[in-house]
């Protein structure tokens, strides 16, 4: 991005001259993501302005384009991108900005904000106005899931099948049960049956449903891993072992309870590699979003992420 059209694309003026060394703020705001939350994005605009800060908004305008839009950032204009949707949107910005040094801060926008809960920052506009222009800095890694990165999972099974049948549109309207009424049209007509293998560093595991993580939640703010950390470089695979209806009862009831990984038929591993594979075409859920079908390879990726955690975390 050169400096004229960072220029023309300026949405504020500082409320007071910049000081040498203020750099810009990008905040890169995914249209789609936090239908209901719209609000939450003039509330934290109108709380970074009131900083001085030099901001520009840019909206994506389809997926893919917050990578894009990232990647283009050049350090020496922009301190600090701010990925305001939802976790889809965050794992976009992210693979755009890894290894340039640029800062990436969150405003939650969208349905789970996994990432919002793992960073401690939370849901509220202020709060994400605070971390962006008074925070640590700390470098975090991604995964990557053959050549793409993600933050916090993937996975495959009766998950990434919900994933992949919940409309987004529909979603945009009614938020997380756009999920649940995906979860009962998956009960009433599966598809795409048989159980999914993953091979972790050489080992096998199969089971109806396999989250390999980077980060300590899923799904909101339910802990299946409480050793992950998006600063290490260590994936775990998470292997629900029983089948059938009732175990994935069992299974939410514990994920809703933070006993998932607790449970003595659910496989816990740290892994350096995982590959999955199951029937053709599955699909596969990465970071909130469906991403393609098995097999896929996952690992950890060494390019390191500047991110910006509110102070007063650990
Ligand atoms: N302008 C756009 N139009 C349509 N889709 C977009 C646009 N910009 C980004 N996207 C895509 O929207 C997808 C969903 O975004 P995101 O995950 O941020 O929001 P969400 O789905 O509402 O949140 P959550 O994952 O928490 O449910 C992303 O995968 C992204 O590629």
């Amino acid at each position: 991005m050169d400096a004229s059209s960072l220029q023309a694309e300026t949405e504020s003026r500082p409320a007071a001259e910049p000081q040498p060394g203020d750099l810009t703020i990008l905040v890169i705001h995914n249209p789609v993501a936090g239908f209901w939350q719209r609000s939450k994005l003039r509330i934290y605009l109108r709380a970074l302005r009131k900083t001085g800060r030099r901001i520009i908004v840019r909206k994506t305008a389809g997926p893919g384009d917050a990578t894009f839009i990232a990647a283009e950032v050049d350090p020496r204009q922009v301190e600090t991108v701010v990925a305001a949707g939802g976790d889809g949107t965050i794992r976009e910005v992210a693979d755009g900005l890894a290894g340039s040094g640029v800062r990436l801060a969150v405003l939650p926008l969208g349905t789970a904000n996994v990432l919002a809960l793992e960073l401690g920052l939370g849901f509220s506009p202020h709060a994400a106005a605070r971390a962006t222009v008074n925070a640590r800095e700390k470098i975090g890694y991604a995964g990557l899931v053959d050549n793409r990165r993600f933050l916090l999972m993937v996975s495959a099974g009766v998950d990434a099948r919900v994933v992949a049948r919940t409309s987004s549109t529909v979603k945009r309207y009614i938020g997380k049960a756009a999920y649940a009424v995906a979860a009962v049209q998956e009960l009433l007509r599966p598809r795409w049956g048989g159980p999914i293998t993953a091979l972790v560093d050489g080992a096998e595991i199969s089971g109806d449903l396999i989250i390999v993580t980077r980060a300590q939640r899923y799904a909101g703010p339910f802990i299946i891993a409480p050793e992950a950390d998006i600063r290490s470089r260590r994936l775990y695979v998470i292997a629900p072992q029983g089948r059938g209806f009732w175990s994935m009862i069992r299974y939410a009831a514990a994920l809703f309870t933070n006993r998932l990984s607790t449970l003595p038929d659910v496989i816990v591993r740290e892994a350096k590699e995982v590959v999955l594979t199951g029937p053709e075409g599955h699909p596969v859920q990465v970071d909130g979003d469906p991403m393609g079908t098995l097999p896929v390879t996952i690992r950890c990726d060494e390019t390191p992420i500047t991110i910006l955690w509110p102070q007063d975390h650990r």
